[in-house]
């Protein structure tokens, strides 16, 4: 029987709950999954079911959402976070976090935390999920990757201002980048001899030395050294024309030096359908693309394409 993934309900405020149910309704026949969550913030009318324990989410699945019970101290306002609800947020993805590497759920699916009030409401400490759930599972080095059946591309550095990106590109964070996202394309996605295609930093990567030096002097050696152990890697390369659809035919995926030269490709290719990966982690761990979309949160017009496939690659890479 397979285990069930755990899917932690993120900001209550947000569309989280409501794109729950949707991915409930849609995979219920497909693939088992138990929500952690406090039911009183999810949709009026919502078909959800209390459970004790993740083994008892297949006996559920089929006519309700299964949820595992979390409390939260404050109120669910949509479209306004609740820092009194920080904890409850942290402590769902914790609970997740437990259940997954106990075996007892197959893999964690995380919905979008609100950063901010989270930071504010629980002196959260971390800039987002991918840096807390590397904290819970003790790893040093861990990578996100944004996927989709167009592009995969990694940013080598995350959730930091632009201004501090030189100054944390060091040949360090990029070899470990390179090596994590290779081991994953032929560990998960089963691409034996990977491509991966290197953003340079500076615009033209650099027009040699013209516009900057870290493509030469701090990517191009990184790129050298591992190419002499097998890596097959382009670049460094011009950002801006690297992702048209010729480009992207050549690759199998795209390591870039910053949050918004990954993302801005993958959410205007696929923003529906894009997976947000964490690789490096001892478990599977995916999440929507998405965040907490307050301007929209308790419409009921959230679309949950981005979930719902987060749940499916939890499943696929976890064999569940
Ligand atoms: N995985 C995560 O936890 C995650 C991912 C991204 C952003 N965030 C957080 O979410 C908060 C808001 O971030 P943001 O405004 O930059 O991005 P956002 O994704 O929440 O919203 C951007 C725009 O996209 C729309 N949108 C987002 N998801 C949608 C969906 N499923 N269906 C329909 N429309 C959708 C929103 O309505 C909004 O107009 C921030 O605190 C951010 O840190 C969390
Ligand atoms: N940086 C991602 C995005 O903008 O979609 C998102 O915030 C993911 O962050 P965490 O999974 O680390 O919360």
């Amino acid at each position: 029987m397979k285990r069930p993934i755990a899917l932690s309900c993120g900001e209550p405020a947000g569309i989280g709950p409501e794109i729950a149910v949707k991915a409930w309704d849609a995979l219920r026949a497909e693939l088992p999954f138990f929500w952690i969550g406090d039911p009183a913030h999810l949709p009026a009318g919502a078909a959800y079911e209390l459970i004790s324990s993740p083994s008892d989410a297949h006996r559920v699945s089929g006519s309700a959402m299964p949820v595992l019970q979390q409390s939260f101290a404050g109120s669910a306002q949509k479209g306004e976070a609740d820092s009194a609800n920080a904890q409850g947020v942290i402590d769902a993805i914790e609970t997740g976090v437990l259940l997954v590497k106990s075996g007892a759920a197959a893999a964690l699916c995380t919905a979008p935390i609100h950063k901010k009030a989270l930071q504010d409401g629980a002196a959260f400490a971390y800039p987002g999920h991918t840096e807390f759930l590397a904290a819970l599972d003790d790893k040093e080095d861990v990578v996100m990757m944004l996927a989709s059946e167009q592009l995969r591309v990694v940013p080598a550095t995350i959730h930091i201002p632009l201004k501090d990106v030189p100054n944390a590109l060091t040949p360090q964070c990029l070899e470990s980048t390179l090596r994590i996202t290779r081991a994953a394309l032929q560990t998960q996605f089963g691409i034996s001899q990977p491509t991966i295609a290197v953003a340079g930093l500076n615009p033209h990567a650099g027009e040699g030395g013209k516009m900057g030096h870290e493509d030469d002097e701090v990517i191009a050696p990184v790129l050298e050294k591992l190419r002499a152990e097998g890596f097959i890697l382009n670049g460094p390369l011009p950002a801006d024309t690297m992702f048209h659809a010729g480009a992207r035919a050549g690759y199998d995926a795209a390591v870039c030096m910053y949050h918004d030269q990954a993302l801005i490709p993958i959410k205007t290719l696929d923003f529906d359908k894009g997976v947000n990966v964490t690789l490096g982690l001892s478990f599977i761990r995916t999440s929507p693309d998405h965040g907490t979309a307050f301007d929209i949160a308790g419409q009921g017009i959230a679309n949950p394409t981005s979930l719902i496939e987060a749940l499916r690659m939890a499943a696929r890479m976890s064999d569940t």
